[in-house]
């Protein structure tokens, strides 16, 4: 039976709870469970903090888990990434008071708080910039009105706890992070099973199936609007010269496509929503 490990609380659980359950997997019921078994599907869930996950993947005591990038890599753990997942996107970034701080030269032996001490030190080692760091567990964006540090580095989605904070983001990009799925057995078959029901899920939440009837006549300049994954499926219509065309379009792009289809010649253009796939 696959053990796989699940965020219990925190930004990544909900959309991870999410995406499995799409991909037909058993959830909790109750939040404060800690194991599922799921023996439909030969696995079992174990609910724990997204910064242990990368811990008990690489020890061995869990096949698989759903953690964020940012934490695997501050984790030190021997788990590697082997899927990225369409949820939990955030960079990673350096901050300070509005115009104390110009580039990463400028954070030299200054106090920079973080919750993610490892991932820091070796990138700022990586950079040849010696700081002192101040290990905190969160609400970092305080460390510098409370005089603890002189700068931050910490997770930014919007922006918006920084600012409040009086902090600006400066320097590079430490990391572009996101939620992933780890293992320590690349070549496990169940883990590549658990692997493609997650990947047709992020299929079927960026793609939308699209039919249309076109005249056959305007087949090869409709397949260069929607040329689909591999190729348009193409159907006879009975008893005319038009097609009827089935193929998958990006989500994001649907009504672009519609319009530039009916100008065209396309007509009874219908959209629906895919369930699930296995590409
Ligand atoms: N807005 C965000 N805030 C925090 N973490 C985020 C955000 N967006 C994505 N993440 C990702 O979520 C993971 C952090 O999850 P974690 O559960 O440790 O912290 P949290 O969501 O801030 O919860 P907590 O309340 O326990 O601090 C990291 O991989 C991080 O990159
Ligand atoms: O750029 P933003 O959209 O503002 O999001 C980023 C903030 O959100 C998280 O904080 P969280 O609320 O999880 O508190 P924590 O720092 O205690 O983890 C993260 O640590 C940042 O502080
Ligand atoms: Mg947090």
């Amino acid at each position: 039976m696959l053990k796989i490990a699940v965020p219990n609380k925190g930004t990544l659980s909900e959309s991870a709870a999410d995406m499995l359950r799409e991909a037909g997997y058993a959830g909790r019921r109750d939040p404060k469970e800690l194991i599922v078994a799921d023996p439909r599907n030969d696995v079992e869930f174990f609910y724990l903090r997204p910064r242990d996950i990368a811990t008990y993947v690489g020890s061995g005591a869990l096949d698989v888990g759903i953690t964020g990038r940012d934490l695997l890599l501050d984790s030190h753990s021997t788990a590697q990434e082997i899927k990225e997942l369409d949820f939990g996107a955030s960079t990673f970034r350096f901050a300070g008071p509005i115009g104390a701080f110009d580039g990463l030269e400028s954070l030299k032996g200054k106090r920079v708080a973080t919750s993610y001490t490892s991932l820091v030190g070796d990138y700022l080692s990586q950079q040849g910039v010696d700081v002192t760091l101040i290990h905190l567990d969160g609400a970092v964006e305080s460390a510098v009105r409370l005089g603890v540090a002189d700068a931050v580095a910490d997770v930014v989605e919007t922006g918006s706890t920084l600012r409040k904070q009086g902090l600006e983001i400066f320097g590079p990009v430490i990391l572009q992070s996101n939620a992933v799925l780890i293992s320590t057995r690349l070549d496990d078959p169940a883990i590549g099973t658990l692997t493609r029901r997650l990947q047709g899920v992020m299929v079927a939440h960026q793609y939308v199936l699209m039919d249309y009837d076109l005249p056959s006549a305007l087949i090869d300049q409709a397949s260069q609007i929607t040329p689909g994954f591999e190729s348009p499926t193409i159907s006879p219509l009975r008893g005319s010269d038009w097609v009827a065309v089935r193929v998958m379009v990006p989500r994001h792009d649907t009504n672009q496509l519609m319009d530039a289809l009916y100008e065209l010649g396309a007509r009874a253009i219908l959209v629906s929503p895919i369930h699930a796939a296995r590409i």
